[in-house]
């Protein structure tokens, strides 16, 4: 395993190590002692999720606040996904920035965005499975969002607007103020 840093402060991408034969393949997907090491901090995951969606699929951007938090390992089972990650950690040098990484199948690349951070995907490929491992269980009453096409992060998407296929929390978010970032996810 591998991890590659990112222009965002503890956001790290993760190329497990792959082992090819006439068989096919075979890799670690996780490995708690070879992940806390490479990250040098202990990370307890408690949840596991798993989606299925059809291309243009856009989930996000979510997260949920103060001690309901969630660090997130992610990647993808099947297909392919643009997959965004937004600073909200208003200490960090990072703050108020997005970074985008593909992630497929074929490139086996894993994801880890620590608490702090707003996360999305859209779905690239005719359908994608996308499965995530979660340090801190889910909890409704502290989700919070950023509207995927918000203009103070103009995010790049690879799809056109007019693609995105959106849940109906997604597509508002009335709670947010889309140009301040400040104090969102306390
Ligand atoms: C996240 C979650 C949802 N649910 C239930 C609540 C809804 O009835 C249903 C669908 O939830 P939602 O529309 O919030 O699912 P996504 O849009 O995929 O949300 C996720 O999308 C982005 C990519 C994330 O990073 C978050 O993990 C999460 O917000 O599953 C649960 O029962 N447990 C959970 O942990």
């Amino acid at each position: 395993m591998q991890l590659v840093e990112t222009p965002l402060k503890d956001c790290f991408i993760l190329e497990p190590r792959i082992f090819n034969d006439d068989r096919g393949f075979f890799f670690e997907s996780y490995n708690k002692n070879t992940f806390d090491k490479l990250l040098g901090k202990n990370i307890d995951f408690v949840q596991d999720n798993q989606s299925h969606s059809v291309y243009g699929v856009l989930r996000g951007l979510h997260f949920q606040k103060g001690v309901h938090a969630q660090a997130k390992l992610v990647r993808v089972l099947e297909g392919s996904v643009l997959d965004v990650a937004v600073d909200l950690r208003e200490d960090s040098p990072s703050f108020g920035k997005w970074y985008s990484v593909e992630l497929t199948d074929k490139n086996f690349k894993q994801f880890f965005i620590p608490r702090g951070f707003a996360h999305g995907f859209v779905v690239l490929s005719p359908t994608a499975i996308f499965s995530y491992k979660c340090d801190n269980f889910y909890n409704k009453a502290s989700e919070g969002g950023l509207l995927f096409n918000d203009p103070s992060l103009n995010i790049d998407w690879n799809i056109k607007t007019e693609e995105a296929i959106l849940s109906d929390k997604d597509q508002i978010n009335p709670l947010f103020n889309q140009l301040d970032f400040k104090n969102l996810w306390n």
